[in-house]
C-alpha cells in the first residue's frame, strides 16, 4: 500500500490549481440516469470516487466516455449516455466504496420505476443512515423495503410530487429528492433542504436538462415535474473543500500562495474563521491568495452550509495545533469525526476531547512521526500537520486521499513542499 513521506518545515509558495468538486461531480454523474440524451460534464476531477461512480453507472449499462486528456493536468470531460441503461441494480461491491452510490436511487425510481441499491459506504465518520432519503421517496409514493443489505424500491405508476419536510438538514437526501422529483407527476416542495453550493450546481445542471426547479440554495426548493429530460453540457463547480484544504496547508506552513480558480463566495464561514485566526485571505482576479500573519487560537463549530463545513474541521484542527492560545473545535454533523486527534497528538499536538468538542492548546511546533490515515479529511489533516512539522512524517493508508485529492503530492511539491509518494 502506498504511503506519503513528508519532510516538513518549508513554507508553501506559488500557485495551486483547484479542480472540479468531487461532491458535486458525483451527483451530476447520477443525473445521467434521468435522460436518454448525452450528459457532458466538463472539469471532472481525476479521483478514485469518480472512477467508482463511472464503474457503477457502466455496470447498469450507462455509456461512459472520458475524453482523451490534453495533458495529465488538464481537467477531464466526461460524456454519459443514460439511454443505454439496462439494469437497475447498484451492486454492493461498488456502492460499498463510497457514500454517493445511494444517489442513483432517486434517478432510477424516477426514470425506471424500480431500483435495487446496496446500502452505501463512504468515510467511516459516523453511522450515516439513509432514513431521510427513504422516507422522502416514500412520500413521493415509492414502496421501499430492505432486503439483505439492499434498498429495494418500486414506483410502478411513477412518483407523485409532495411536500417533504426534512427533520434536519441532509445534503444527500436533498439531492436524491431533487433528482427523483424532476420526473414526478406534479410539484414537490422540499422544506428544510440543504443549501450547499453543490445543491445549486446540481439544480443548474438539471435545469439545463429541462427540469423546472426553483429555490436551490435556499431552505425551500420547489420542483415541478416534467415528462422527460434532455442531454446537456455542464461544467462542474470548483471544489470548495479542496480550496479550504490548500488554504489551511499554506497557512500552516506560513507560506504565500494563490489558489487558482477558487470560488471564495462558496467558503464564507471558513474564510471568516481563518481570518479570525490570523490568515490573510485576498480575493485576486484568478482566485484566492493566502498568506499568514501570527496565528491565534479560534473556536469553530461545524454546521450545515452556510456554516463552517464539517469537511474542513480536521484541516482547521491541523492549523490550530500550532496557533498561539486555545481553540475549541465542535463537530455537530458526524458523531465520529475526530479520528485525526490521536494521530495529531503523536506529532506533539496538545488536544483534549470532550464529547463532540476538541480543546486544542497551541504548541510552538509539531514533530514528524509515522501516522495512520483513517478517512479522507483526517488523512489530509495529517498531511498538513506533516508539512508544518519538523522532521519526517510518513502517512500510511493513503488510499483515502486518492478518493478526494487529485495529484495532492505533485500540487504541494510544485509549491516547494518536500513530499513524495512511496510505493508500498
Ligand atoms: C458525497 C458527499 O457529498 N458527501 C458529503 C455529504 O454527505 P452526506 O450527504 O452523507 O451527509 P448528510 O448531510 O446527509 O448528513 C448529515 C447528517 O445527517 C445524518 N443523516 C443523513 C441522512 C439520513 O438519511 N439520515 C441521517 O441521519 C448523517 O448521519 C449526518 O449525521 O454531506 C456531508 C455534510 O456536509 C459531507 O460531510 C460529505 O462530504
Ligand atoms: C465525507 C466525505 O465523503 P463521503 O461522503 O463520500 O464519505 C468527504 O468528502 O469529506
Amino acid at each position: 500500500m502506498d504511503k506519503i513521506r513528508i519532510v516538513g518545515g518549508t513554507p508553501l509558495k506559488g500557485e495551486i490549481r483547484i479542480g472540479g468538486a468531487k461532491n458535486s461531480a458525483l451527483k451530476l454523474m447520477c443525473t445521467s440516469i434521468l435522460t436518454d440524451g448525452d450528459l457532458v460534464l466538463e472539469n471532472v476531477p481525476r479521483l478514485a470516487d469518480i472512477r467508482t461512480t463511472a464503474q457503477l453507472l457502466e455496470s447498469m449499462g450507462v455509456g461512459v466516455t472520458f475524453a482523451e486528456p490534453e495533458g495529465e493536468d488538464a481537467p477531464q470531460r466526461l460524456t454519459l449516455g443514460g439511454g443505454s441503461l439496462n439494469s437497475t441494480l447498484a451492486d454492493y461491491d461498488i456502492v460499498r466504496k463510497m457514500r454517493a452510490g445511494v444517489l442513483v436511487l432517486g434517478p432510477l425510481l424516477a426514470k425506471h420505476g424500480k431500483a435495487r441499491v446496496s446500502l452505501p459506504g463512504g468515510c467511516a465518520i459516523g453511522t450515516r443512515p439513509v432514513d431521510l432519503h427513504l422516507k422522502g421517496l416514500q412520500q413521493l409514493g415509492a414502496e421501499i423495503d430492505l432486503d439483505g443489505g439492499y434498498i429495494v424500491a418500486a414506483a410502478p405508476n411513477g412518483l407523485i410530487g409532495a411536500e417533504v419536510t426534512f427533520p434536519f438538514v441532509s445534503v444527500g437526501a436533498t439531492e436524491n429528492l431533487i433528482m427523483a422529483a424532476t420526473l414526478a407527476k406534479g410539484t414537490t416542495r422540499l422544506v428544510n433542504a440543504a443549501r450547499e453550493p453543490e445543491i445549486v450546481d446540481l439544480a443548474n445542471c438539471l435545469i439545463a436538462m429541462g427540469a423546472r426547479i426553483s429555490g436551490a440554495g435556499s431552505d425551500t426548493i420547489e420542483i415541478e415535474g416534467v415528462d422527460s429530460l434532455s442531454g446537456a453540457t455542464h461544467t462542474v463547480m470548483p471544489d470548495r473543500i479542496e480550496t479550504g484544504t490548500y488554504a489551511m496547508a499554506v497557512a500552516a506552513t506560513r507560506g504565500d500562495a494563490v489558489l487558482v480558480g477558487a470560488l471564495p463566495e462558496t467558503l464564507g464561514a471558513a474564510i471568516a474563521s481563518m481570518a479570525a485566526a490570523g490568515v490573510i485571505v485576498d480575493h485576486v482576479p484568478n482566485g484566492m491568495r493566502i498568506r499568514c500573519g501570527a496565528l491565534v487560537g479560534t473556536d469553530v463549530m461545524t454546521e450545515p452550509y452556510p456554516g463552517f463545513p464539517t469537511d474542513l474541521q480536521a484541516q482547521m484542527m491541523a492549523l490550530m495545533v500550532t496557533a498561539q492560545g486555545a481553540s475549541m473545535l465542535t463537530e455537530t454533523i458526524f458523531e465520529n469525526r475526530f479520528m485525526h486527534v490521536p494521530e495529531l497528538m503523536r506529532m506533539g499536538a496538545n488536544i483534549n476531547l470532550h464529547g463532540r468538542s476538541a480543546m486544542v492548546r497551541g504548541v510552538p511546533r509539531l514533530t514528524g512521526a509515522p501516522v495512520m490515515a483513517t478517512d479522507l479529511r483526517a488523512s489530509v489533516a495529517l498531511v498538513i500537520a506533516g508539512l508544518a512539522a519538523q522532521g519526517e512524517t510518513m502517512v500510511n493508508r493513503i488510499y483515502h486521499l486518492d478518493r478526494g485529492y487529485e495529484r495532492l503530492d505533485r500540487k504541494l511539491a510544485a509549491c516547494g513542499a518536500q513530499i513524495e509518494r512511496v510505493a508500498g
